[in-house]
């Protein structure tokens, strides 16, 4: 069974990927697959500077993720271009991996993709759960983690989908407002009730 974790910005995603992974549980990080993909040699390297051009290339001719950030956050189409060809090679990378999982005889893997709902990926995953804060326990986590003045912290917490219209959409939430202890022990539980431990 495939499980898709997913959660707003520092909501807990990564907390408990890594809990997870210490009952044995593989994780496979979209984050992490989707800056894989896009590294010199890969299919998506190639395909990135065919279209955008060497001058999204730092000094070791590694993807500025900077200045294509920047050229994409103002113009849509590029935005579009962009992911039309990072996400079809992020998807194929996280399906390799958690197949070989499944092949290794896991019985269970997790797939952390944080835009889960947003990028409508649900049919890759059997079922999803929701790792929820409010907002003012994820405001101040977010301004600790990141150093974010209170300003950043909101517009970065204002641009998602609001976390209580995810609720809606989860099979299952998990809310993380109290200690990492809490934070375990609902863990525990959720993962007992799926019959996952
Ligand atoms: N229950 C908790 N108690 C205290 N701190 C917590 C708790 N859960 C998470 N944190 C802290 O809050 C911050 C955000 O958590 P984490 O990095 O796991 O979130 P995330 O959803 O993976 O975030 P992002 O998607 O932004 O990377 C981290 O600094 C983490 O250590």
């Amino acid at each position: 069974m495939i499980i898709g974790l997913t959660g707003g910005i520092a909501s807990g995603k990564s907390t408990v990927s890594n809990l997870l992974r210490s009952y044995n549980i593989p994780v496979v990080d979209a984050d992490l697959i989707a800056r894989q993909v896009v590294e010199q040699g890969q299919s998506a390297y190639v395909k990135i500077v065919e279209h955008f051009g060497k001058e999204v290339l730092d000094e070791e001719e590694n993807i500025d993720r900077k200045k294509l950030g920047g050229i994409i956050f103002t113009d849509a189409r590029k935005r579009k271009a962009l992911n039309g060809i990072v996400h079809p090679a992020v998807r194929l990378e996280m399906k390799k991996q958690a197949e070989h999982y499944l092949m290794e005889g896991f019985s269970h893997v997790v797939m952390d993709i944080p835009l889960l709902f947003e990028s409508r990926l649900t049919h890759m995953v059997d079922r999803t759960l929701l790792i929820y804060v409010d907002e003012k326990t994820q405001f101040s986590r977010l301004v600790k983690r990141d150093n974010f003045t209170e300003e950043e912290a909101w517009s970065r917490i204002a641009s998602q989908m609001p976390l209580k219209d995810k609720v809606e959409l989860a099979d299952a939430v998990i809310t993380n407002n109290g200690s990492l202890e809490e934070l375990k022990v609902k863990l525990d539980e959720q993962l007992r009730e799926w019959k996952i431990i």
